[in-house]
């Protein structure tokens, strides 16, 4: 659906050339929920902004549904607009005007009559649970109603792709749940394409499908959410899923003095409720002992990481990469 070629953003100012953006490929799918995760400053916001050409790329296309958006005439690029939503972190609503008012903005633009406008807004004011509060101002409500708010205003020009800039950055963490199912909800029931950046891994966790790690304006990592948490190559994203608490290095200090073989075993799906581990550690009569474990969900899948010691008979120990191989577990051995 959207592909990004060789894009560079330079911004220039007296004295200072900044290069946010050092050639950036990628490539978006239709109906996905695509995460651009990076540190302050990495170049997140520009790139999200090149979606709707919000910022031009001082080099490089951006093609959406096999149109190249850099190309298009300003009456071409506003009627491109309409198809795409975008969601702010702190909002962005019209202060002075009712939330009715706010959704029916972009609608008004697109060149409805009021009654049209008044007829959609009811719709998505529905959709995102709001409807009871169609009269109240923006400070009457909280900011996960703000936010919801946003969503509507958003959809309002049934979008055919939603760009979330840091969307829940400003909310505490029950309410960003409560948007995040929003934003799966909605990418469901209407398939909508949905990019979000964020600096929170969480967010990736709970609701992309695929993610790409952005550092000094340049995409050092990408792939499936469970790829990249399973393994993750560049230290930008080490370091990041870290600090979420998903730790993949603090079995080294555990291992010293441990003898026997030390493997790293990867679950997705359903081998990572079943008791394989057990099975396997009977059969071949071997001791496991976990230095280091995660468990949880990515998106809707199971998924797990341990690294295991083990201790037995040495024929035993080199059968059991290849069980649990069989079994459906990634197996690396870490040391043999
Ligand atoms: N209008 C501008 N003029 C000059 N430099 C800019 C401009 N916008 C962004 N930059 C620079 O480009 C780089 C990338 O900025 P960008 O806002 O895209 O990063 P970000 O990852 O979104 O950061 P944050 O998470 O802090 O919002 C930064 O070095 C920033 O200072």
């Amino acid at each position: 659906m959207i592909f990004l070629e060789n894009i560079h953003k330079t911004y220039a100012s007296p004295g200072r050339v900044s290069h946010a953006l050092a050639g950036v490929d990628l490539h978006i799918r239709k109906g996905e929920i695509f995460g651009i995760i990076g540190r302050s400053g990495a170049g997140k916001s520009t790139l999200i902004r090149m979606l709707n050409l919000l910022e031009r790329p001082t080099q490089g296309s951006v093609t959406v549904n096999g149109q190249d958006i850099t190309a298009l005439s300003e009456p071409q690029l506003r009627e491109f607009r309409h198809g795409v939503g975008m969601v702010f972190q702190h909002f962005n609503l019209l202060r002075s005007r009712t939330v009715l008012d706010n959704v029916c903005f972009p609608l008004r633009l697109a060149g409805l009559t009021r009654r049209q406008q008044i007829e959609r807004a009811h719709e998505v004011l529905t959709l995102v649970g709001l409807m009871d509060h169609a009269s109240k101002y923006p400070r009457q409500l909280s900011g996960g109603q703000q936010q919801r708010v946003g969503i509507a205003r958003a959809l309002a020009n049934r979008p055919e792709l939603l760009l979330c800039d840091e969307a829940t950055s400003a909310l505490d963490p029950e309410t960003t749940q409560s948007i995040l199912r929003l934003l799966l909800d909605i990418n469901k029931r209407l398939g909508l394409t949905i990019v979000l950046i964020t600096h929170g891994m969480d967010v990736i966790r709970n609701v992309c499908d695929r993610v790409a790690v952005i550092d000094a304006g340049v995409i050092v990592e990408s792939g499936t959410v469970l790829d990249v948490f399973l393994h993750p190559s560049h230290a930008v994203t080490q370091s990041l899923l870290s600090e979420s608490g998903v730790d993949a290095e603090g079995w080294r200090e555990m291992a010293q003095g441990i003898e026997g073989q030390l493997l790293r075993l990867s679950f997705r799906g359903d081998s990572t409720v079943k008791p394989i581990l057990s099975h396997v550690s009977r059969k071949l009569g071997l001791d496991l002992s976990i230095l280091q474990g995660s468990v949880g969900r990515i998106k809707d899948t199971p998924y797990g990481q341990l690294v295991i010691a083990v201790q037995g008979d040495a024929a035993s120990q080199e059968k059991l990469a290849g069980v649990l191989t069989n079994a459906g577990i990634e197996c690396e051995v870490l040391r043999p």
